[in-house]
This record gives C-alpha cells, structure tokens and sequence, in this order.
C-alpha cells in the first residue's frame, strides 16, 4: 500500500472505520474514498456495483455492518442478519469484480462456539453451537469469512479476515440499549455521578468475562496485517487477557469517579460466560497491542465528556 494508493474505508463514520481512517491520514494517506450511508447504501447492490466501477480503488477496508452489543443482537436478530449479509456480499464480490488488490474483512471474536476452549483458537471456529444471543450476527460473519477464503481459493482474490475481540474507544455509540458494556457503563456511571444519584445497574450476574482492545490498537492491527499478511486463515486480534464484568464495572467506576453501589440485574442476559482469544497467530507476526485498558478507558472517558456528555448537556438531554 504505497502512500497514493486509492483506500476505500467502508464505514468511516463508525468506531472502526473512523480510527482506521485517522490512522491512514497520520500515515499521510490522502487518496482516501469515503461514503457516508446516505450516499451509498452498501446494502444495495446496484449502487456497490456502481461505486466500484466509477472509483476503482486498490485496498478496502470493510468496516461497515450492522453493530450492536447484547441487547441489540438478541433483539433485532434479523436485521443483523439481512444486513451484514447484505453488506459484506455486495462489498466483497464488488472489490472481485472491480479489481480490488486487496480487501480486509472484519469479523468478531462471536464467531467462535458458546463453550470453546479458552483461549480460543482460530481453528476452534464451527466447532460447536454458538451464543443463542448473537447467533444471527456471528452466521453472517462466518459467511464472510467463508466467502473470503472462497473467492481466494476460486479465483485468487486478495481477500483477509481479522477477527477482533470487543472493542471499544473515541467514537463508540453510548446509546444504552444498543451500546456494547464499556460505553454503556461509561455513561451510566457518569450519569450517576453528576445526578448525585448513588446506585448504577450493570447487566447480568458480573461473572462473565470479556477481553477488551482499544480501537487505535485495532486499527494499528488492521494496517499491520494489510501490509504483511496474504493468508486465508483468519486472525485474532486482541490483547491476550480478560477480565469479569465486574472486574470492569468497578475499574469504570473508578475512571469515572463515581463512588455509590453497583447492583445487578440478573433479569439481563449474561451471553458468553468467557470470550478469550488466543493471540499467539497474530503475536508471532510480531504485533502487540499497545493500550493498556485503564488508560484506554480514561482516554474514552475524556471523549465521551468532551464529544456526547457536551452535545447532551447543550440540547438539554
Ligand atoms: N465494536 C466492536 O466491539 C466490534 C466490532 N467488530 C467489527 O468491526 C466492524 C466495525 O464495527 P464498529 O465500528 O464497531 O461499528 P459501528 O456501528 O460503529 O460502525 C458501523 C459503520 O457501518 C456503517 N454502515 C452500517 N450499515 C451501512 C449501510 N447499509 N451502508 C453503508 N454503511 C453502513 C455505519 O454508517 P452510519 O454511521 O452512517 O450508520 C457505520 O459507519 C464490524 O464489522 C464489526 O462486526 C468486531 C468485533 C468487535
Ligand atoms: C463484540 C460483541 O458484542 C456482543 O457480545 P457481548 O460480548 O456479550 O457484548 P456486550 O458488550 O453487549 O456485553 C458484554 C457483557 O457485559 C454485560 N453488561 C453489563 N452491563 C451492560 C450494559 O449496560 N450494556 C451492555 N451492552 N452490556 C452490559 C452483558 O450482560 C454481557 O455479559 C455481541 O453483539 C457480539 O455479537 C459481539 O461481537
């Protein structure tokens, strides 16, 4: 990826895309192409196919798809499914067709079985029943990474697929029903603190536990693997270690410096008990992470009061 290469980064505006995107522009990568949704709807194929034949760019970072945490999966699984299907098909046969060198698809550390082994391994995946909370979400990202291996086995298309563990970071959506656990709690503790209100409620039993990567790490990983990694298998990314829900609500709490009772409500789903992956594939390219997650978290604080806290203040919400 010389420095005029033509990117395409799909989802720009979203978590990923937007770290990947402010890391490519550090690295001065100015022929950048970028669509917000309304512009172009990757979930139309007619306006992909278009797209790709009048741009043509060389890399595509596939950051674009339908995200959610707990709540959003198990409630809305179909349109999890229709989209992310959607989505990832119209992209990846776009970027065969229209000569893409080389594209890097995202999956998720939810394509691995309920009760793998831990840490979980790459060759762990279809090896057991998955989440029941997610399940819509992870078979459409297994179709991703089967489509990407087969259009590398058919017809020698360039094709990656990373497989990140939770993310969270500048950017996120702290929306409470549809969040992932780290933003949700940020907010939730934050709220409580500034309301004087003495009591936060965290999902679920506390037990289950969660690997967590800072999203500049993920993106530092995204770059690393575009430049030096043409395989079919998939790859972990992540930190290598985990901590309990409750490890983090108290570490949140913390951040935030709110000093009430945490509580739990068990009518919430706990999901996975455990999602650790096994790093050592990716380690042994020679990358680390490097965001440690207590900085991280005060980092995303710091953005969450600068950037969401700020706006809802200002419209009064
Ligand atoms: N967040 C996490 O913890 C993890 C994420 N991943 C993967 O990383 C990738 C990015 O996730 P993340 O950044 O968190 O998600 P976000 O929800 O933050 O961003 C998704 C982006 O996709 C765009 N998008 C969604 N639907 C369409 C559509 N129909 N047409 C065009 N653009 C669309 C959104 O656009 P708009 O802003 O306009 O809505 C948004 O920019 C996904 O593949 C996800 O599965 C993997 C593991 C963990
Ligand atoms: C990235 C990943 O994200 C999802 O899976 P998940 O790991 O279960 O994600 P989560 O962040 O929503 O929850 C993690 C844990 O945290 C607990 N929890 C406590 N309190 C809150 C809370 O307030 N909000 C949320 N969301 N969770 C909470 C919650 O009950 C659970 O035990 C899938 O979409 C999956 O498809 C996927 O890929």
């Amino acid at each position: 990826m010389d420095k005029g290469a033509k990117i395409y980064v799909a989802g720009h505006r979203g978590l990923v895309g937007s770290a990947i995107l402010r890391r490519l522009q550090a690295e001065g990568y100015q022929n950048l192409v970028l669509r917000t949704r309304k512009e172009l709807d990757l979930t139309d194929q007619r306006a992909v196919y278009r797209f790709f034949e009048e741009e043509r760019p060389e890399y595509v970072f596939l950051a674009a798809a339908k995200v959610g945490g707990i709540l959003a999966n198990a409630t809305y699984p179909a349109d999890f499914i229709r989209e992310n299907l959607l989505i990832q098909t119209n992209v990846i046969d776009a970027a065969y067709r229209y000569g893409v060198k080389k594209l890097l698809f995202l999956g998720s550390s939810c394509i691995y079985p309920k009760y793998a082994p831990q840490p979980m391994k790459e060759e762990y995946l279809l090896t057991g029943p998955l989440e029941p909370t997610n399940e819509a979400y992870a078979v459409a990202k297994i179709a991703g990474i089967e489509m990407v291996q087969a259009y590398r086995r058919q017809y020698g298309f360039n094709g990656i697929s990373l497989m990140p563990t939770n993310l969270y970071g500048p950017g996120d959506n702290f929306d409470l029903e549809t969040s992932h656990v780290i933003p949700a709690l940020l907010r939730k503790f934050h709220e409580a603190k500034v309301s004087g209100r003495w009591e936060v409620v965290v999902w679920g039993t506390g037990t289950p536990r969660r690997e967590f990567l800072h999203v500049d790490d993920l993106a530092d990983a995204a770059l690393f693997l575009m430049r030096h990694y043409d395989g079919e298998e998939i790859v972990n990314v992540g930190v290598g270690e985990d901590i309990s829900i409750r490890e983090l609500a108290e570490l949140i709490a913390k951040v935030v410096g709110f000093r009430g009772k945490i509580v739990y409500d068990t009518s919430k789903p706990d999901g996975t008990p455990r999602k650790l992956l096994d790093v050592s594939r990716l380690f042994s390219m020679g990358w680390r992470p490097r965001i440690p997650l207590e900085e991280g978290l005060r980092q995303t604080y710091a953005w969450f009061q600068a950037h969401v806290a700020e706006a809802r203040g200002a419209r009064g919400g």
